[in-house]
């Protein structure tokens, strides 16, 4: 409701600086870039406000803007300057590590190694480009088990320069060129005929490197061009976590004799607030069949619909238990690149040889109980952080219809878990 002083109560019209880009979506929604002076004339809710950017007027994310001259935050400061992270983010793949863990990881490196063999015909005289190469793992099998015209192996970390003598050292330097530096800043003499990169993250986004893919399919990939993986999915299932959840709360009913249940809002706070990363789900703890809430084609999937990823679900539950929470994964499919061929998957579920991602577990505050019959349905939003941008918050919303007359027929529920901020 506007004042009749100047301005009105929410303090319109107020000017604001944008903390990141918003590309938006839908003809309602204004378009802005990073440090752009906004004039905000209305805030009709806490989440969208009415604003102005060059005489163009439309609704803006508030979470993006800060008013001009108000303290800046002390995340926004250090944001502002890299809201990637990459430094740290680089600097992590710069030590052997991560790559370690990658290349142990035998489900994903003989996925990837399966889907060069069963292409290795097809890949003859090709120009493939190996988005984010690590320690050149890929490109090794293409120059190993094909013959491409050529591999551009694209590494921003310092590993690179390590990627060189592996390739040197496995006499594939005919075939594969290392070229260091990040894909959005690299050059690359023709376009090529084939993008690959193992860019998936734990809940399929995190780390949002998949930015960077769809940017380089953009610029390098040619018309007609293949992209691996060709898609890939989210899966998600309502599921029981006995164990953990003893482990984190129940511990606290009687450790040593004495009464600790006061700690245990406390507890519920500071483990459950996140998701559990690396979990490994039980398949007899899942409480229905997974379904895929969220598919992604790598082919039309563009950067700004990143921001914002929703799926609904609808699960029947088979086996009467404890609803704790729930769990998610994802697959990855390679198509052929010949037609009619095989499409290789890289399931990272629990029915399937684990992976280093393991599966991501939501716990919800409080365990219901579920009897077979009974179904949970609802969604799930993966909303992209609008400053630190390789996090996200993953928002349930989920509700139970008992098929239990004694209980009251319907519960409902929401909970958002920041990952990681
Ligand atoms: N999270 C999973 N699965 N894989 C992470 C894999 C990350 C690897 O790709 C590199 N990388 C990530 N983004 C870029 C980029 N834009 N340009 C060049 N290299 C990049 C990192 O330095 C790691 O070596």
């Amino acid at each position: 409701m506007q004042s009749d002083k100047e301005g009105g109560d929410d303090g319109c019209p107020e000017e604001c600086i944008a903390l990141s880009d918003f590309t938006g979506s839908g003809s309602d929604q204004l378009a802005f870039t990073s440090k752009d002076k906004l004039l905000v004339h209305a805030k009709p809710s806490s989440d969208w406000w009415w604003a102005e950017l060059h005489g163009v007027i439309g609704y803006v994310p508030a979470s993006y803007l800060r008013p001009v001259g108000a303290a800046k935050e002390r995340d926004e400061e250090t944001c502002l300057e890299d809201p990637w992270q990459d430094e740290e983010y680089f600097a992590s793949y710069g030590t052997l590590r991560l790559h370690l863990e990658m290349l142990s990881d035998k489900s994903r490196t003989e996925a990837y190694r399966q889907v060069i063999f069963t292409n290795s015909a097809s890949l003859r005289n090709k120009v493939v480009m190996d988005l984010g190469c690590g320690t050149g793992i890929i490109s090794l099998f293409c120059a190993q088990l094909s013959q491409p015209s050529v591999v551009y192996a694209v590494e921003a970390s310092s590993i690179a320069e390590y990627t060189r003598q592996l390739v040197k050292q496995n006499d594939c330097e005919e075939v594969v060129t290392v070229l260091q530096g990040r894909a959005e800043e690299t050059e690359l003499p023709v376009q090529v005929d084939v993008l690959v990169s193992e860019w998936m993250g734990n809940c399929l986004l995190f780390e949002f490197m998949v930015e960077s893919v769809l940017l380089a399919r953009d610029r390098w990939l040619r018309k007609g061009g293949v992209m691996w993986p060709s898609s890939a999915a989210l899966a998600l299932v309502p599921c029981q976590a006995e164990s953990y959840y003893a482990e984190k709360i129940a511990f606290w009913e009687q450790p040593y004799g004495l009464d600790f249940t006061p700690l245990q809002p406390l507890a519920q706070k500071e483990f459950f607030t996140k998701p559990k990363f690396s979990h490994l789900i039980d398949p007899s703890d899942c409480l229905s069949a997974p379904c895929d809430i969220i598919t992604m084609d790598m082919y039309t999937l563009q950067v700004e619909d990143l921001e914002e990823m929703k799926g609904q679900f609808h699960f029947c539950v088979e086996r009467s238990g404890v609803f704790h929470g729930f769990t998610a994964w994802f697959t990855a499919h390679f198509e052929s690149l010949e037609t009619e061929g095989a499409t290789v998957e890289l399931n990272t579920g629990p029915n399937s040889e684990p992976t280093h991602w393991k599966q991501t577990l939501f716990m919800l505050d409080r365990p219901v109980r579920v009897y077979e019959g009974d179904s949970i349905s609802g969604s799930i939003v993966l909303h992209r952080n609008p400053i630190w941008r390789r996090h996200m918050t993953v928002t349930l919303q989920w509700n139970i219809n008992s098929s239990k007359e004694e209980t009251d027929n319907c519960q409902v529920g929401t909970k958002s878990f920041p990952m990681w901020r």
